[in-house]
């Protein structure tokens, strides 16, 4: 119902109550036989329906015989005639005992009177909350679905209250017992039905709607704050994050400036018992020699001594030996006492230096742990010194994230650092490729190619047995720094000094690790041949999984190579032990494929597992060079001692075949059933 036609029904409703009862009644009765019946189409138009309304609103609010919100409506069409005469009859008994019951009347009109009053205001609040809520969309939709709702009963009552039967019939009705609400519904058509319950689905979907607006906007609203509240946090993390920074980088450098310390400290007490560098001077030529520390030399003093016991023991041997045939012509009791006493000195003697060679044998296998121990100590007093001599030993922080903690190691033209990467939160290997400041411009150029080239190589390698490469950036002129995965673990070179003899199961599973990248290099659409397998190109993590490196001398393999593999450009590089025969070969550009990366392969294995290289294990490069070693090495020789099994050797055989085109390249090889683990 519009608001309108609740004005119109409210001043109605007290402009007629001074009507006479019986007049309008009358009036009415004339009416109801005149109009249509209650199924009027739905489609009749609003003007026509307002103009019934408005009728019968004067009409229940003149009566005020039924409450609008209960009211009940006419009959179906047919039934029109028989309903008027029969409330022309009932208003007839009325009228008759008009004054007997009229103060009882009086009271239901006054009680039906205030109950339209009360819908009357129920409605006018629903509408003013409507309109309210209408102006304002912040206002809940259930109190205007609720609205609605009220609204469309309102409307389908007052339409069908045009039809109502007259005040008499009516209270007949009532009085027969019958419900309002069956009246209501029987005047009803289904379309008319149909629209009530679509407004009733209307007005609950619109529930709904402002339900979920209101929802949305509380989230929205939740939204804006998080949003706001994360600004905020990154605001704060932005200016905290140099604090961080500073707080991080300095715990890394205590606690690296208390690795240093820790590590010149336990140099000092290893070299009292291992040995230090002297100085020894000649005339105006300084230079450096080896001392040993007490324990060698207290282990030396001790070998000396056996030796010396040694001697004696058998200078008395001798001397028994030359007694006895001197005296040889003796009685023959005489010399058989004799006999037995010089047979049991030499027994003696021969137990003695028995025990003498026992003691020997503890005292030298002690004597090559302590060399072990020694070595170890020589290459970490030169890396503390390498450390102190290098340029980066300050605690830097490269390219604004990379900082720069303990040296581990020099090689030939670079420097690694153990750094911290204060963007990724891990630690790194930086290496410092210094270019030489004497170095012809031409030669710098050429390093930094080759250097790039490696990094475009490494770069693009992602496998769990090869070493990540990060990042490439130029520090100053003469410097760049590559960024690799930090292995914490040793190299396989330093592996090897320590413990020169690998159990077979651990050389196999190294073996093995080492094949999963050299298949990986190999399965790539760009093939890659590594070409300086050795055992400082091996690192282990802190798990202890092997990892390839140094790609510096890698070649790409080309689409377009033939079967005997692509030309070797960079003959001379590598090192030599563990390079196979066809990169010796001078009389022609050698071929080469991942084959050569097959016979370093085995050349480590052999290595691991008999604590020496196959060819040329004592001979410096350039000896190996001269003595064309490696070219001559077509049959591999397999030590007696440490026991190995026939699979090991048959595998390091085939890895060693001497001809390239016989030797199986990775793919092939990487099918042996040395390099499989298959549950038996
Ligand atoms: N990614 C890494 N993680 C941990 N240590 C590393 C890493 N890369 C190299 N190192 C260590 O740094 C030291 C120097 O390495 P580098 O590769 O420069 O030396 P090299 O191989 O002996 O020399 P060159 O490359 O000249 O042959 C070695 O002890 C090596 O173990």
């Amino acid at each position: 119902m519009s608001d309108d036609m609740l004005l119109h029904f409210s001043s109605n409703s007290s402009n007629q109550s001074d009507q006479s009862l019986p007049a309008k009644m009358a009036k009415l009765e004339a009416r109801m036989v005149g109009k249509t019946s209650s199924t009027q189409p739905p489609a009749q138009s609003q003007s026509t329906r307002t103009s019934s309304v408005s009728h019968a609103v004067k009409f229940v609010a003149s009566e005020n015989l039924i409450e609008p919100t209960t009211s009940s409506d006419s009959d179906d069409g047919t039934g029109d005639g028989f309903l008027i005469q029969a409330n022309t009859r009932k208003r007839q008994k009325l009228q008759e005992a008009n004054d007997s019951s009229l103060p009882e009347r009086v009271e239901a009109v006054e009680d039906g009177k205030q109950s339209v009053v009360d819908s009357i205001e129920t409605k006018k609040n629903v509408d003013v909350n409507r309109k309210k809520q209408g102006r304002g969309r912040g206002q809940s939709l259930s109190s205007r679905g609720r609205g609605s709702r009220v609204n469309d009963q309102m409307k389908s009552q007052i339409s069908l209250s045009t039809i109502l039967p007259t005040n008499g019939q009516l209270d007949s009705y009532l009085k027969d017992g019958m419900s309002k609400e069956q009246l209501r519904i029987d005047n009803r058509s289904p379309m008319e039905e149909e629209l009530v319950s679509l407004r009733a689905k209307v007005a609950s979907l619109e529930e709904d709607l402002q339900k979920s607006r209101q929802a949305s906007s509380e989230y929205q609203n939740l939204y804006h704050e998080l949003e706001k509240e994360l600004k905020e946090i990154k605001e704060y993390e932005h200016q905290m994050k140099p604090k961080r920074t500073k707080v991080l980088s300095d715990l890394l450098i205590s606690v690296s400036k208390a690795e240093r310390q820790e590590a010149r400290m336990k140099v000092r007490q290893d070299s009292l018992r291992l040995g230090n560098v002297g100085v020894i001077r000649a005339g105006t030529v300084i230079s450096e020699t080896w001392e040993d520390g007490q324990a060698l030399k207290d282990l030396n003093a001790h070998l000396k001594q056996l030796l010396e016991t040694k001697e004696a023991i058998e200078r008395q041997r001798k001397f028994l030996k030359k007694r006895q045939s001197d005296k040889g012509d003796g009685t023959d009791t005489e010399s058989g006492a004799q006999e037995e006493d010089s047979f049991i000195q030499d027994e003696i003697y021969k137990s003695r230096l028995a025990s003498i060679k026992r003691e020997e044998e503890t005292i030298l296998r002690e004597r090559d742990r302590y060399e072990i121990d020694k070595g170890r100590l020589i290459r970490e007093m030169k890396r503390i010194r390498d450390e102190e001599g290098s340029r980066f030993n300050n605690f830097q922080i490269l390219n604004y994230r990379f900082a720069l903690l303990n040296l581990l190691g020099k090689g030939g033209f670079s420097e690694v650092y153990k750094a911290y990467d204060l963007v990724e939160h891990r630690y790194v290997a930086c290496k410092l490729h210094g270019l030489n400041a004497q170095w012809s411009e031409e030669k710098k150029q050429s390093y930094i190619r080759h250097a790039i080239r490696e990094y475009n190589i490494h770069k693009t390698l992602v496998h769990s047995h090869i070493v990540r490469l990060w990042d490439i950036f130029e520090i100053d002129q003469n410097t760049f720094c590559t960024v690799l995965e930090y292995c914490s673990g040793k190299d396989l070179d330093a592996v090897l000094k320590s413990t020169p003899i690998l159990p077979e199961k651990e050389a196999r599973i190294i073996i093995v690790q080492i094949f999963h990248g050299l298949v990986y290099l190999n399965k790539r659409t760009q093939k890659i041949i590594h070409y300086d397998l050795k055992p400082g190109n091996v690192l282990f993590d802190e798990l202890g999984v092997a990892k390839l490196t140094d790609f510096g001398l890698s070649k790409i393999v080309e689409d377009d190579v033939g079967s005997q593999g692509m030309e070797l450009t960079s003959q001379g590089a590598g090192t030599y032990w563990y390079l196979p025969p066809e990169c010796f070969e001078l009389s022609k550009t050698p071929l080469i494929s991942s084959k050569v990366d097959v016979w370093s392969a085995g050349v480590l294995l052999y290595q691991m597992l008999f604590g020496r290289r196959p060819f040329g294990h004592d001979q410096t490069q350039e000896r190996i060079l001269r003595e064309d070693t490696i070219i001559k090495a077509r049959k591999v020789d397999f030590p007696t001692r440490p026991a190995v099994s026939n699979e090991a050797k048959d595998f390091i055989r085939r890895c060693l075949t001497y001809s390239q085109a016989e030797r199986p390249d990775v793919l092939t090889i990487a099918q042996d059933p040395y390099l499989t683990y298959s549950k038996k």
